[in-house]
């Protein structure tokens, strides 16, 4: 029997976040292990004109909570949406929710965040900030509460090269930056922006820093701890591979170079890749949500989790492998046959960008223009270049993350929890994960139906053919070009069409000889 699967019968969760990729899998795994939980709490928000029970609706309804729904079928019995905007103050959530949840609440999930790199200063301090410390404030009122479990990242401190489990202080404290941004307008805010996150490469990691900061600080005599996981993937084991439903981290790039958009990239090949999967983050956060409730320890504990200690992978075996499944299984409607190009220099990185992504992109507008279709490709490359230049930072860069604190909870699970709660990322086989995440991107992100394989290979025959008569082509111009111009390309020329009418009439004088 699984301790941890029983701890958790019977308990009132609250999640926040659960609208959003890591959230989801959380929700599922609850469910499928301790179908006898008493209630999830999620706060949600309405979004893109759907309620919050529509909202459900559609969660419940995805292929994720498949098992989950033949386990347990009366789940929606057992989530109870509460309207939250964690934008707002006290989260805008009604007298008698709040009520509600002050006094059932047993253990909290926080995962809500922002995780846009681009966005304002201001909003992503609101949000990962300022809410956390709203969530924290909430919990400390809340009689019944086990545990909070924060979630962050492992790239909070990602201006370290070595990162330990604990919790680096900023320069500025949290409360003085959001005092300040409540006075400050907005041009000064982005004016002193670069100031404030230093040495890191976007507010989302400077914010995330900061939150941990007032999870720290605002502890009060509460039993939390803070999971910090690396880049999200998609599911290794659970429910079942490969899945993923969002375009973030990896996810945006593996379809980018699986549709022939992306062909070069700015990439250090011998860099670690540290992804984890999504399922794996899962299982550590149930695990250490049993462990700080039941053990309490003294101080808040970080666990780090991350793979590329224990078992790490590269950039470049991973680029390698996505597009060996793309030659298995490739993508459908491709703009161009997928290819890798990494290069770690600047100048080269700008000429592939002009040669390989903006010329292709500009010709193709053309020829939409030309058949009388509105021009897109231009626009899309453009947004696909400014994605990839804001990851290029998390790319040619390794980090050494220590893990004493994630591999001392591994030991303390009983045979059982260690199995049913794997999180040992030691037995991951990367080749298999990555072919899984390729497929999992195709059939449950972009939707594409596996019968049409046959004809995405027929697609990226015919790019092949192209390709080849436009490189032909391109060349004859050129030469012809030359030609005109220059007696030495000339002579040059005619020297090879002698040298080939020569070899052919040897050729054929040889074969007639023979008969
Ligand atoms: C894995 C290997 C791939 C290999 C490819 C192989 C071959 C290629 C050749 C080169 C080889 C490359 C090899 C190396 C590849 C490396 C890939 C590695 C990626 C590394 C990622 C590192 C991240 C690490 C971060 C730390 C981890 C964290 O803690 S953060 C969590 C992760 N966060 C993110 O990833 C956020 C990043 N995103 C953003 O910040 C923003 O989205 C953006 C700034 C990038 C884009 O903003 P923009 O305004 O342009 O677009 P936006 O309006 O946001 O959206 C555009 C359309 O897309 C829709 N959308 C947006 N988000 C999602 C979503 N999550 N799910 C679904 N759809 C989404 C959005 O609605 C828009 O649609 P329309 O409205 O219809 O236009
Ligand atoms: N994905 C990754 O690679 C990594 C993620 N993390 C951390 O994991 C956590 C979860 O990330 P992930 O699931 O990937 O992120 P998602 O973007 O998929 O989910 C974010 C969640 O936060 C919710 N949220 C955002 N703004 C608000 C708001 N104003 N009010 C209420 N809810 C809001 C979203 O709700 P809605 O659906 O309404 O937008 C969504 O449920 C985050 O804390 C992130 O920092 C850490 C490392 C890597």
């Amino acid at each position: 029997m699984s301790m941890i699967a029983a701890f958790y019968g019977g308990k009132s969760i609250l999640i926040t976040g659960a609208t959003g990729f890591l959230g989801k899998v959380l929700m599922e795994k609850l469910f499928r292990t301790s179908p006898d939980l008493k209630v999830i709490y999620i706060l949600v928000r309405p979004k893109a004109g759907q309620t919050l029970q529509q909202r459900v609706f559609q969660i419940l309804n995805s292929k994720l909570f498949e098992k989950v729904k033949e386990l347990c079928p009366n789940v929606h019995e057992k989530i109870r949406a509460i309207y939250a905007d964690l934008n707002q103050n006290d989260f805008g959530i009604s007298k008698e929710d709040m009520q509600e949840l002050l006094s059932c609440t047993n253990i909290i999930f926080h995962c809500a965040a922002t995780v846009r790199f681009d966005d304002t200063l201001r909003h992503a301090v609101q949000l990962n900030v300022t809410a956390t410390q709203q969530l924290l404030l909430m919990a400390s009122q809340m009689p019944k509460l086990e545990a909070f479990i924060h979630i962050s990242t492992a790239f909070s401190n990602c201006n370290l090269k070595h990162i330990d489990e604990v919790i680096y202080p900023c320069p500025v404290e949290p409360k003085k930056i959001i005092d300040s941004l409540e006075w400050l307008d907005d041009a000064i805010i982005d004016e002193i922006t670069p100031k404030l996150i230093g040495d890191r490469p976007n507010t989302y990691t400077y914010t995330k820093a900061l939150g941990e900061m007032v999870v720290q600080q605002e502890s009060g005599n509460m039993n939390i701890a803070i999971i910090r996981p690396s880049i999200v993937g998609a599911t290794w084991q659970e429910p079942f591979p490969g899945w993923v439903d969002n375009i973030n981290g990896p996810s945006g790039l593996i379809i980018a170079a699986g549709k022939g958009f992306l062909r070069a990239i700015k990439a250090t090949p011998m860099a670690v890749a540290d992804v984890i999967p999504v399922d794996t983050v899962v299982n550590l956060t149930l695990a250490v949500g049993w462990y700080t409730a039941v053990h309490r320890p003294k101080s808040t504990l970080v666990y780090h989790c991350t793979s590329g200690n224990l078992n790490p992978c590269n950039w470049g075996k991973m680029g390698f492998q996505v597009l060996a499944t793309f030659e298995k299984i490739p993508l459908e409607r491709a703009f161009r046959r997928p290819y890798a190009n990494f290069t770690t220099n600047n100048f080269t990185t700008q000429y592939r960008n002009a040669v390989s992504h903006r010329a292709p992109a500009i010709i193709y507008d053309f020829y939409l223009r030309l058949t009388g279709r509105k021009p897109r490709m231009t626009k899309l490359m453009n947004r696909l270049l400014r994605t990839v230049s804001m990851l290029e930072y998390f790319i040619n860069r390794s980090w050494e993350w220590s893990t004493y604190n994630t591999e001392m909870l591994m030991s303390e699970l009983s045979p059982e929890d260690q199995r049913v709660f794997n999180f040992d990322v030691r037995q991951l086989n990367w080749l298999e994960y990555i072919e899984n995440y390729v497929l999992g991107v195709k059939k449950y992100l972009l939707k594409e139906d596996m019968a049409g394989i046959p004809e995405a290979k027929q697609h990226l025959k015919r790019l092949r053919n192209i390709h080849y008569l436009f490189n032909t082509a391109l060349f004859l111009i050129a030469w012809r070009l030359l030609i005109a111009r220059s007696q030495m390309a000339r002579n040059v020329w005619f020297f090879i069409v002698s040298f080939c009418y020569k070899f052919l009439s040897y050729f054929r004088a040889s074969s007639t000889l023979k008969v």
